[in-house]
């Protein structure tokens, strides 16, 4: 069965670093369709810099024409903390228990995992694939406990993602592309440009809603 992925994010703003993580991970999967999770209240982190609507509203401007790519607002709209393993189950009741289901995830996010609510269930959700990230390498600095998930998961086999519905971990390099979003903020707030590090649509947005100043 051809899995889904599934790319979640706070998306503040989106930005090239997501849209290739997106299409590569995509291709090197064979996937027909990715679904762009914008979180609406991380559970994780501080309150986004801008709101949902407008988080929202530049992840379609980004994913707009690309025929593989669609928001998903299962988190979006929420405003108590959104958890991944809820969203997985949510989607598992929608999806049914058998379509396998891969979430993409970079590297920084990966490392973080057991800080996840009740990160070992998402092994009994989805796949994860984890992309290579500029300046967050795994080899030798992974905790024992994810180390050994990689040690038991992995594989560099898309057909084994495709063989079950979750529980594998695939790992893939992807172009490194040092963007960040909060890098982005960076440059808008001290009134520098950080055009060609995310789409011009998203730019005029950001312009046009005077966000991240
Ligand atoms: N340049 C990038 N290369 C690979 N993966 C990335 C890149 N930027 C973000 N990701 C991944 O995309 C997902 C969503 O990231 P997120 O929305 O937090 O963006 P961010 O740029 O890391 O934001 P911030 O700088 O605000 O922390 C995470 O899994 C993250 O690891
Ligand atoms: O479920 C959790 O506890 C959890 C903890 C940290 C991050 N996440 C999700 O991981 C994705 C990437 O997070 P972030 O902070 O890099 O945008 C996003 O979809 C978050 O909702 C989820």
């Amino acid at each position: 069965m051809t899995p889904v992925g599934l790319l979640g994010g706070t998306f503040d703003p989106i930005h090239y670093g997501h849209l290739r993580l997106a299409e590569e991970m995509a291709e090197a999967l064979g996937l027909d369709a990715v679904r762009v999770l914008p979180t609406g209240t991380p559970a994780h982190r501080g309150r986004p810099h801008a709101a949902a609507a407008d988080r929202l509203a530049m992840v379609e401007l980004a994913i707009a024409g690309n025929g593989r790519l669609r928001l998903d607002e299962h988190e979006v709209h929420k405003t108590e903390p959104c958890y991944m393993v809820d969203t997985l189950s949510e989607l598992r009741g929608e999806l049914g228990d058998e379509l396998p289901i891969v979430l993409f995830l970079g590297a920084d996010a990966f490392a973080g995992l057991e800080g996840w609510h009740q990160w070992r269930r998402l092994f009994a959700l989805c796949h994860l694939a984890v992309a290579e990230r500029p300046g967050y390498g795994l080899d030798g600095r992974l905790s024992p406990a994810l180390a050994g998930v990689l040690a038991s998961r992995q594989t560099s086999e898309p057909g084994a993602l495709a063989g079950a519905p979750a529980g594998r971990v695939f790992r893939h390099a992807i172009s490194q592309l040092d963007i960040s979003a909060s890098a982005i903020r960076t440059l808008v707030a001290a009134g520098r440009s950080p055009r060609y590090l995310l789409p011009d649509s998203v730019l005029s947005y950001i312009a046009q809603h005077r966000l991240y100043r």
